[in-house]
């Protein structure tokens, strides 16, 4: 899939996309009509013939589409009852032509405890949804969530913000979501995706063209397949690219260490642990023996090590520690030229710096990877208003790798990579078996090891988060950190050309 079929569509760029179209002569009625189609045909899949079908129609638009599958269910035979949120009289447009189409019944919404049928459709309310839903509109959708019969939502599930993904209250829980064009950002986000069930993307005849300025993405290989790593016959390991993770003491050996392992796994030619001197002994007991320790007992001695032109990425936080020490690593890898992913320990250290992380980071002449989890994000960012007032994760983390010049990786189950000038892409590979001590170690040597193969930091995170992810769902249930890094290889060698 190439990049711009994996582009993401707010709701406003949807409307533009949608008007562009229409200026271009095609009429919004012919899209309404392939909109409603789709739909139909979705839930002529879902049911048999003679099958009483729900269709509940709201005022604007989704409605529209609504009316238009009704018509086209009706004519293959299912028994269709029409309920309409609003008067008849108020429908505008392109929705007004397409109600008119309809000849059947037309049921106020309160009826809809009335015979609920074995199937609804959900036209209530899709891009143009303004607030929460209230008063019928809401009791409608908690009785057809309540029933647990089939829904087939129109575009994006009533109630939920097709921008963010947020519910307000109330929204449908869809087992299928049928929408055009493009995704909008909604289906993806949680607690959007939970609700939208299975996902599919009808093209209703909108110019490809108005997908072209998006920037926000559907994480995926076709988004960074272009700037893997690929390395010749004459390389050697310093080519292919030398890591350096900066771990603490004896008590926390094992988190850069999982950290090294990632970015060895993932193709980097070299990593090196350099911990506290106190530590050395420890990680040298400990394998793989591809792995190298050096001690660097403070910033006078990492900036040493990362002096060597031949050390291409640095990767601080995992059991870093919080002292002194740490800090002053911190500091060091801040004020230096090598592209580095700051996680864990170096994100909470990077909050509590005067300042906060845009402050320190603010001078840095190379990239730069933040990766927080949500307590970590609310650490960095918690206290700029203007970034922890936004409602969309995705926004918060543009704005959050805006300010500190950063790729953000915004971790969780939806997690969202962001670029300072403002691309994003948000991640749906992966699955509650992530959910472990370590996991996110390895993804930070994951995305270090690319860094270091010289891969551009917002394509390497990009494809680290996908190929964690992938490997979270290959090994399942039970899976333990150690487990990811090993599940590298073999997913590399299936999806890209290594
Ligand atoms: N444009 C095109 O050519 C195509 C568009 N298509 C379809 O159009 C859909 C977008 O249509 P849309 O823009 O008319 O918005 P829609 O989601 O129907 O809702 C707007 C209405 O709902 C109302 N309203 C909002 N929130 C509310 C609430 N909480 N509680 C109560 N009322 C609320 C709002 O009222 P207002 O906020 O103005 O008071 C307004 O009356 C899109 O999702 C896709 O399905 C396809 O056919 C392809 C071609
Ligand atoms: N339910 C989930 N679905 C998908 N990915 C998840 C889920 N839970 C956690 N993850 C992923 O697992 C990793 C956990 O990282 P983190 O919270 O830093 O854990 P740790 O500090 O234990 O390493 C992140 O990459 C996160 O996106
Ligand atoms: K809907």
């Amino acid at each position: 899939m190439q990049a711009t079929e994996l582009a993401l569509l707010s709701t406003g760029q949807m409307q533009q996309a949608d008007a562009m179209t229409i200026a271009a002569g095609r009429p919004g009625i012919v899209l309404m009509e392939r909109a409603g189609a789709a739909v139909a045909a979705a839930a002529l899949a879902r049911s048999a013939e003679g099958a009483a079908i729900t269709v509940v129609c709201g005022p604007g638009n989704n409605g529209g589409d609504g009316f238009v599958a009704a018509r086209i269910l009706r004519e293959r035979g299912r028994q269709v009852r029409v309920l309409l949120h609003g008067r008849l009289e108020a429908l505008t447009g392109d929705a007004a032509a397409a109600s008119a189409r309809w000849d059947g019944p037309i049921l106020p919404l309160a009826r809809i405890r009335e015979a609920p049928g074995y199937l609804f459709i959900d036209a209530l309310f899709g891009a143009g949804l303004t607030r929460a839903l209230a008063g019928e509109a809401a009791a409608a959708v908690a009785f057809m969530n309540e029933t647990g019969r089939p829904i087939i939502a129109v575009d994006v599930p009533s109630g939920v913000s097709g921008d963010t993904g947020q519910v307000d209250g109330i929204a449908v829980k869809a087992s299928e979501t049928v929408t055009f064009f493009r995704l909008k950002p909604g289906h993806l986000l949680l607690p959007g995706r939970s609700l939208c069930g299975h996902v599919s993307l009808s093209d209703i005849g909108i110019l490809p063209e108005a997908a072209a300025g998006a920037a926000t993405f559907r994480n995926d290989v076709g988004l960074w397949r272009d700037v893997w790593p690929r390395h010749g016959l004459d390389t050697h390991k310093f080519r292919r690219g030398a890591v350096a993770v900066v771990a603490g003491g004896v008590a926390g050996v094992g988190a850069p260490r999982l950290s090294a392992r990632a970015a060895l796994r993932i193709g980097a030619g070299l990593a090196t642990i350099l911990c506290e001197p106190a530590a050395l002994m420890a990680h040298a007991a400990r394998g793989p023996d591809a792995l190298m320790q050096r001690s660097a007992a403070d910033a006078a001695a990492l900036t040493a090590f990362l002096d060597d032109p031949r050390v291409s990425a640095v990767l601080a936080g995992p059991a870093l520690g919080l002292g002194e020490r740490g800090a002053e690593l911190v500091g060091a890898i801040a004020g230096c030229a090598t592209p580095a992913v700051l996680d864990a320990d170096a994100l909470t250290l990077l909050a509590r710096a005067p300042g906060g992380a845009a402050a320190l980071l603010a001078g840095r002449r190379a990239a730069c990877v933040l990766t927080p989890h949500e307590g970590e994000f609310q650490r960095l960012f918690g206290g700029e208003a203007g970034i922890a007032k936004e409602r969309s994760k995705l926004e918060r983390a543009r704005k959050a790798a805006r300010r500190c010049g950063a790729i953000v990786v915004y971790k969780g189950a939806d997690t969202v990579v962001a670029a300072p000038d403002g691309r994003a892409a948000i991640n749906t590979t992966g699955g509650p078996a992530l959910a472990t001590a370590g996991s996110g170690d390895v993804l930070a040597g994951l995305i270090c090891g690319l860094l270091a193969q010289g891969m551009p930091a917002f394509e390497a995170s990009c494809a680290a988060a996908w190929l964690h992810g992938r490997a979270g769902e290959r090994l399942g249930i039970g899976l333990i950190a150690d487990d990811l890094p090993e599940a590298i290889p073999a997913l590399m060698r299936e999806t890209l050309p290594v």
